[in-house]
């Protein structure tokens, strides 16, 4: 992942409607590698449909998404493997275990298993079938897929809900090497992360 400093993500001039009611309009911002920006807003204010429209799943009703300065569109099979999209689902496969899981994504996604199980202290619930996980460790395991290959762009849809204290701080790490490696992070949240020097877009 190169750090030149330039903006890598662009959001420009984003507008979002739903039916005849304008969720966001005129929406714009750039973050450079490594930069991070935190979405906040009362509920219903259009941080999930904004990172849908990061993540190239939502058409913006006007103004475009760019990476390096094309528009994403224009590329949709790059823009998805240039990115983890974390969303309210978790998208798990139930009837697999914590590791099947995880080799699952991996072959997708590539990776090694056992960092990810680490990372996110699955390995206690590694044989386990994902259905019986409690729902902080379904998000924890969600969560273990960022830990597998690194890609740059994080979209993350309140990542943390569910998820006793000690995990959100087990994200730490992953979110600075993360933005270290000059990746960029964008995050819908109602609570505080583990993230320092982050950018606010409230909606
Ligand atoms: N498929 C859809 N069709 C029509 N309206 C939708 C659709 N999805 C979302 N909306 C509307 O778009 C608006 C923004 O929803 P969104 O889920 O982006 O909000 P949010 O800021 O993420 O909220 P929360 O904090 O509750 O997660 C809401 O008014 C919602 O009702």
């Amino acid at each position: 992942m190169a750090d030149d400093g330039a903006a890598i993500l662009e959001a420009r001039d984003l507008a979002c409607l739903r039916g005849d009611r304008a969720v966001f309009a005129g929406l714009s911002f750039a973050l450079a590698p490594g930069e991070a920006l935190l979405l906040t807003g009362a509920n219903g204010a259009g941080k999930s449909t904004l990172l849908r429209m990061l993540a190239g799943l939502l058409p913006p009703t006007e103004g475009a998404v760019l990476w390096r300065g094309n528009d994403i569109s224009d590329d949709a099979a790059a823009h998805a493997r240039r990115m983890r999209y974390l969303s309210h689902q978790d998208a798990l496969k139930p009837a697999l275990t914590v590791t099947e899981n995880l080799e699952f994504f991996a072959r997708l996604q590539g990776g090694a298993v056992g960092p990810a199980l680490a990372a996110l202290a699955l390995a206690p619930l590694a044989d386990l079938p994902a259905r019986v996980l409690s729902s902080g460790q379904k998000r924890r395991l969600a969560l273990a897929r960022l830990a597998l290959a690194p890609v740059p762009l994080w979209l993350l849809d309140e990542p943390t809900t569910g998820v006793d204290a000690a995990s959100v701080e087990r994200l730490r790490p992953l979110l600075a090497a993360h933005r270290a490696a000059g990746g960029v992070v964008v995050a819908a949240t109602h609570i505080p992360l583990p993230l320092d020097d982050a950018r606010d877009l409230r909606l």
